[in-house]
């Protein structure tokens, strides 16, 4: 049933529709933090024996304060603070200047002589402060003279000192602040109370008369993680709802923005915060070495795990790694193959594990951080890997916010500058929109699925049948794979590849020359011309090292497209100057009780006054999409971090509302919303609907396939999507089975076997190209 909101809620003038959404990839967007300073464990630039650091930009900016530019600042920073630069030759990779890490600025913990790493126990997290201090100040006042006899004067001072010192630091930093928010007081309160607070804790827990102060400072002097601030915040809860009750139902609508204010998500990862990092940054074009060096020190590493953007790289690295005799495990949203013994994990960025602590960590296309869509996997990994040591392969771009994010956490950040390894120059001439001048060598490069088949047939008219192989996005990896080994293979007598820009990442492909067929393309809403950074990633797949041409060009198919191209390569690096970020489940969870609760005051309200401020419609309960849509209406984010869109989640979301909703909750519906399924299929949206009713009775969900006759064979290109739409299919299938588990998808198995017969029927049809013929559309160009 559809209700009205009756609070005063900022976005009650618009209807909740699926425009919403658009407004999601907010830049910035400042938290309205309350005013003060902020502190932050282990920033090692600035003064290293404090923790709080008032005049530490970087810092304030990122907890809400005054906004800046990450990229500008951070020029200065690299050059100036806890960044080691490394540089590689082209030709041999030597070292040629290297500031050692030990003359960075030590943190306070080791100025201190305190331990670097510390284990997190996450039970300690668990125990309230409150439960904690009933206990021993029960035990004190049944053993007060015990107390009285240890403490000396002295000692009672120093421990008062250190209780204040903790207090001072809990109430200004990130725990107190979004416990605050997630309460709904004000930012305008929160300082007089967090104040209060202070006094109200030294008054009821003076360390000369409890054992509690005695142990809780000392506990926190010996060791100073901030998960013992941590412990501090029930306690802050209890407080804040019993002194300050009034102050919480002040503002619905401050209370609502609090419940989806992502503040300081560096504090998401206690295990990550728990240790000290030390990342290396190798920054570089495109071939020039970055990604085998990392690799190298995954390979020699105990224990390590590589994210990549791509499953194909994921596979790739699994296989490198095994076939080196370093026992690695795949893991993707779609499939885990468990190798006994592994001690390594090859996996794609959002399915990296935050808890498992490993001794090496690889984040390949590190620029991605800034990507509208899947940056805040990028993020989540960066601050969330629990690593010894993470190398993070990439291009320059993202230099300035990590180097800001490493000041945030306090990990040393080491930049290994790289240069390319193999020439790559323009050609002299395009192909003069000729293909008789493709060569054997040559990767064209078509932005959509059609034109990569009509280029192939033209190019097989010259050239002769099952000379082209073809790789784009669609194809399942080892579609891809196989089609990359033809290509690679120079007795296959497949020449010539015709590639989408899937091409552009990671994959080792002997080309000499990639030529684009055009600079223009589809950005899901508007043609646009490829950005540079997109020209050159492709680009630089001519001429690699170590294939059989180490000498690149790069050209295009139309003459007046040159100019453009010569441009790209030499566009100068654009910085970023957000990293992504994205809401935890959890998150969502909260902000749905926060709904609720409001729904149930607004029952007592007059109805005239629930007039006065409603036109959002919110069913009751609230729908998966009401969250949604409500939560990034509300939606803000320290600065430098930017929301990513969810614009597709939301459409689903509106979609399953069609769904009786039954047994499923809010979780259901958040990983059920975030498969990955093509929007523009029907038969995509046909499954996850059935699927979703499925789950809703509490039935075990069967994928419902149709497959094709035994005996048949693809003849036409559309024969081949409908292949490429069933292997997609199973693909949602296997990956919402990995959300869900067996007993709930119970086909994991068989979906296995069927998308490998898929994509072995895949693979022949593309190569018996005379077979496959596409629908007779003329070709836009050429
Ligand atoms: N020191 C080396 N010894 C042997 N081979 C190397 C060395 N460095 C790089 N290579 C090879 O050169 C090729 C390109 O290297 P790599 O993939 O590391 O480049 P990259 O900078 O990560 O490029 P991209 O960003 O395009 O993936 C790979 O085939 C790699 O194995």
């Amino acid at each position: 049933m559809a209700r009205r909101l009756g609070w005063c809620l900022p976005w009650r003038r618009g209807t909740l529709d699926l425009s919403d959404a658009s407004k999601v990839w907010r830049w910035g967007g400042g938290g309205g933090s309350p005013p003060g300073s902020f502190s932050v464990r282990g920033v090692s630039s600035g003064d290293a024996g404090s923790n709080t650091s008032p005049n530490n930009d970087a810092t304030h900016e990122l907890f809400g304060g005054r906004t800046n530019s990450l990229g500008s600042s951070m020029g200065n920073d690299v050059r100036k603070k806890n960044v080691a630069v490394v540089r590689w030759s082209s030709s041999d990779n030597a070292q040629v200047g290297v500031r050692p890490m030990a003359s960075f600025a030590a943190s306070a913990a080791e100025r201190e002589g305190k331990q670097a790493t510390t284990a997190y126990d996450s039970s300690a997290a668990e125990k309230t402060l409150a439960g904690v201090f009933d206990e021993l100040q029960a035990a004190s006042m049944t053993d007060s003279g015990h107390a009285d006899s240890r403490g000396s004067r002295d000692k009672d001072e120093r421990h008062e000192r250190a209780v204040r010192k903790l207090l001072n630091k809990f109430c200004s930093g990130p725990d107190a602040i979004r416990e605050g928010r997630r309460l709904g007081l004000a930012d305008k309160d929160f300082v007089r109370v967090a104040a209060s607070f202070g006094r109200w804790f030294a008054q009821r827990y003076p360390a000369s008369k409890t054992l509690a102060s005695f142990s809780f400072s000392t506990s926190v002097v010996a060791n100073p993680n901030t998960t013992h601030l941590q412990l501090l915040v029930p306690l802050f809860t209890q407080y804040v709802k019993v002194h300050h009750a009034d102050l919480l139902s002040s503002s619905d609508t401050e209370g609502t923005a609090a419940g989806a204010a992502l503040v300081a998500p560096h504090e998401w990862y206690p295990v990550a915060r728990a240790i000290r990092r030390r990342i290396i940054y190798h920054a570089g074009p495109t071939n020039s070495g970055k990604t085998y060096r990392a690799l190298e020190a995954l390979k020699a590493a105990p224990s390590g795990v590589f994210c990549g953007p791509l499953r194909l790289l994921a596979m790739e690295v699994w296989d490198k790694l095994n076939l080196a005799g370093c026992p690695c495990t795949l893991l993707t949203g779609q499939e885990v193959k468990r190798i006994p013994s592994a001690r390594h994990v090859a996996c794609t960025v959002e399915m990296v594990n935050t808890d498992k602590v490993v001794d090496v960590a690889v984040i390949d296309e590190v620029q991605l951080l800034g990507d509208e869509g899947r940056g805040w996997a990028w993020t989540r990994a960066l601050l969330g890997l629990p690593a010894r040591e993470i190398h993070l392969c990439g291009d320059p771009s993202a230099l300035g916010v990590v180097q800001r994010l490493c000041e945030i956490t306090g990990d040393d950040l080491q930049v290994m500058q790289y240069e390319r390894q193999t020439p790559l120059a323009v050609a002299k001439k395009s192909l003069e929109c000729d293909w008789s001048n493709v060569q054997p060598g040559d990767c064209v490069v078509a932005f959509s699925r059609r034109m990569i088949f009509e280029i192939k047939n033209k190019v097989e008219e010259k050239l002769g049948p099952n000379t082209c192989a073809v790789i784009y996005g669609s194809l399942p990896p080892e579609v891809r794979r196989e089609q990359s080994r033809l290509f690679n293979d120079p007795n296959s007598g497949y020449d010539v590849l015709v590639a989408s820009d899937a091409v552009g990442m990671g994959l080792n492909l002997g080309i000499r020359r990639v030529v684009f067929h055009s600079l223009r393309k589809f950005d899901g809403e508007k043609m646009i011309t490829a950005p540079a950074p997109h020209v050159r990633q492709i680009a630089g797949r001519a001429g690699r090292r170590g294939t059989t041409y180490e000498k690149g060009e790069v050209l295009t198919f139309d003459p007046s497209d040159m100019e453009g191209l010569a441009a790209a390569l030499v566009a100068p690096v654009e910085k970023l100057t957000h990293v992504g970020l994205q809401p935890r489940i959890e998150q969502l969870e909260e902000f749905e009780s926060i709904l609720k609760v409001r729904a149930l005051r607004e029952d007592s309200e007059a109805e005239e006054e629930v007039k006065a401020n409603v036109t959002t419609k919110i069913s009751d309960p609230p729908t998966y999409a009401d969250v949604l849509s409500a939560f990034f209406e509300a939606v803000s984010a320290d600065s430098g971090y930017a929301i990513c869109s969810m614009r597709a989640e939301l459409m689903l979301a509106r979609m399953l509302e069609r769904v009786p909703r039954g047994s499923l909750q809010l979780r259901d519906y958040f990983y059920l919303c975030s498969s990955p399924l093509n929007m523009r299929e029907p038969c995509h949206l046909g499954a996850l609907l059935s699927y979703a009713s499925q789950m809703a009775r509490g039935e075990p969900v069967m994928p419902g396939l149709s497959m094709p006759p035994q005996g048949w064979a693809p003849r036409t290109e559309s024969d081949l999507m409908k292949l490429e739409l069933l292997h997609k299919q199973i693909g949602i299938y296997m990956w919402l089975s990995g959300r869900f588990g067996d007993d709930k998808f119970p086909r994991r198995e068989e979906c296995d076997e069927t998308a490998s017969r898929v994509a072995e029927l895949m693979n022949d049809a593309i190569k018996s190209s005379g077979r496959l013929r596409a629908h007779h559309r003329p070709a836009s160009r050429g």
